[in-house]
């Protein structure tokens, strides 16, 4: 898949907020400061389409992205990140409802990016997000995040950790090595992407 274009298109907090253009979405999920936004930024070869923050808690909306490519066109929507403890526990509630609205009824939404740190072992919250993905029933692209970091020799260590907290056998799970930094693996998320947008 080729990116020709791409844009910002619209914050939403709420389902009267989603775009209307019926192009199908790729929603990304992961904890606070996991390198979604950058994930976004790196995907699009755009600097600074979406923001990114070394302070955790940056994106609280739900973002669209409207992506032009040589394949059919579609969103790409940042989530808020979640495990992020310096918000009040009403503001995470309301954020948790924001994500499951969205993640629950959209019908154009057709896979779900989850991203996990890959320099830790996946946090109860990771746990937890994973499962509630696969009760989703959507299609799952796994990224473990911030692979530079890590050395080459140790990358199936990040890959064995994963699996020992999450079940990864499953026909709806691609797992992934990512990195924003060296651009490990971007044309394979085009792939996967590429993928869902013909899925029925
Ligand atoms: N080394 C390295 N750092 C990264 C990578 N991706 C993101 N980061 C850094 O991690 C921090 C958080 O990145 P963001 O992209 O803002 O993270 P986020 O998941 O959008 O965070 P929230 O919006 O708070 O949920 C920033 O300081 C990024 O520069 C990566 O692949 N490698
Ligand atoms: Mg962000």
């Amino acid at each position: 898949m080729i990116i020709n274009q791409s844009e910002f298109s619209v914050s939403a907090v709420k389902a009267s907020q989603y775009p209307e253009g019926g192009l199908d979405e790729i929603a990304l999920a992961g904890r606070s400061n996991v390198g979604k936004s950058s994930f976004i930024n790196t995907l699009l070869q755009r600097k600074n389409l979406a923001r990114t923050s070394s302070s955790p808690g940056k994106t609280q909306t739900l973002n669209f992205y409207r992506v032009d490519s040589d394949q059919a066109d579609f969103y790409l929507v940042d989530v808020p990140g979640y495990g992020y403890a310096k918000v009040s526990k009403k503001q995470r509630e309301e954020f948790g409802e924001m994500i499951q609205d969205y993640l629950e009824t959209r019908a154009y939404l057709k896979g779900l990016i989850l991203m996990i740190d890959g320099r830790h072992e996946p946090t109860v919250d990771d746990i937890a997000m994973y499962d509630y993905a696969q009760y989703l029933n959507l299609p799952i692209l796994l990224v473990a995040t911030k692979m530079d970091k890590i050395k080459k020799n140790a990358f199936n260590k990040t890959e064995a950790a994963f699996r020992k907290h999450l079940n990864l056998n499953k026909d709806n799970v691609t797992f992934l090595p990512f990195s924003s930094v060296t651009k490990l693996n971007v044309d394979q998320v085009k792939d996967w992407i590429q993928a869902r947008l013909y899925e029925e």
